[in-house]
């Protein structure tokens, strides 16, 4: 069970966007796609849903090859909350949450704001702290809180799989722990794009590094995030030590010296 991606390579003209990743996200447990920006994670999390087909390999959810699924198939299967999406109209936090029932309805002109589907888009704004702000409209919400609806809508998919592109963005401190907590307390098959490798540490089960389009580390968050790697992906120093409460890898960033490149 989980997600197998086997060898899959995408090129968008004469530029290679993924190289043979082969990857491994365990069932149930939240994993966490590293690299810097370009590295290729969007794409990645965009092969995994089914949206984007890749070049060559194949994405396996549960057993089942997902670009061999109709579109509305793969969406109950693959739930992916892409960066920055907003609905274009302004609806309240509850219809925003009930289009994640739209894969589910029969037919074309099927209901699918019947009391299920109500409930479960109830149900999952409550699991992101959401459900007192039903009623709300869109515009009126804070950038977090509409963060958090989006991952209702996503949630209320009921997909097997979860696909998030860095759903802490705009979160402050509190909200991101919270989500990271709520998002694992689920117990769905995650896969969330991240860029805050200490909060990777402590909240993923498992990481995956890229960069530049190939697979550099994967594994349990204290053999990815190691300083060489760290300095290798990113160009930057680093000391990872244990925190020392939880023992998780806390990654402390050094200073740019003045003769730094990067500067
Ligand atoms: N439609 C496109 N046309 C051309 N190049 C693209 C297109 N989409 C993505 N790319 C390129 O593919 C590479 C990977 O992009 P991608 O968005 O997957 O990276 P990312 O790791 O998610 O980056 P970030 O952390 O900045 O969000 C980048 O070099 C990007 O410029």
């Amino acid at each position: 069970m989980g997600v197998t991606i086997e060898d899959v390579s995408y090129r968008i003209g004469e530029q290679r966007i993924l190289r043979e990743i082969s990857a491994a996200i365990p069932s149930g447990a939240l994993t966490g796609l590293l690299g810097p920006n370009g590295a290729g994670k969007s794409t990645l999390l965009r092969v995994v849903a089914g949206i984007t087909t890749p070049d060559s390999g194949r994405v396996l959810v549960d057993h089942e090859e997902i670009h061999a699924l109709d579109r509305k198939s793969a969406a109950q299967r693959v739930a992916l909350l892409e960066q920055n999406t907003s609905p274009t109209t302004d609806l309240s936090a509850i219809d925003v949450a009930l289009l994640g029932r739209i894969p589910h309805r029969s037919g074309i002109l099927g209901d699918f704001r019947g009391d299920d589907d109500r409930r479960i888009a109830l149900d999952a704004l409550d699991a992101v702290g959401m459900a007192a702000f039903a009623d709300r409209r869109w515009h009126t919400l804070s950038g977090g809180q509409q963060q958090r609806v989006q991952i209702a809508r996503a949630i209320a998919q009921q997909p097997s799989v979860l696909l998030l592109d860095e759903p802490t963005n705009h979160l402050d401190v509190s909200a991101q722990l919270s989500l990271l907590s709520r998002v694992r307390r689920l117990g769905i098959t995650t896969f969330a794009a991240l860029h805050d490798l200490t909060l990777a540490g402590a909240y993923c089960d498992h990481l995956i590094l890229l960069d530049g389009g190939e697979l550099v580390a994967q594994g349990a968050p204290h053999t990815v995030l190691r300083p060489e790697l760290i300095s290798r992906v990113y160009g930057v120093d680093s000391v990872v030590v244990p925190h020392p409460k939880t023992g998780h890898p806390v990654v402390l960033f050094s200073p740019l010296s003045d003769d730094d490149p990067l500067r």
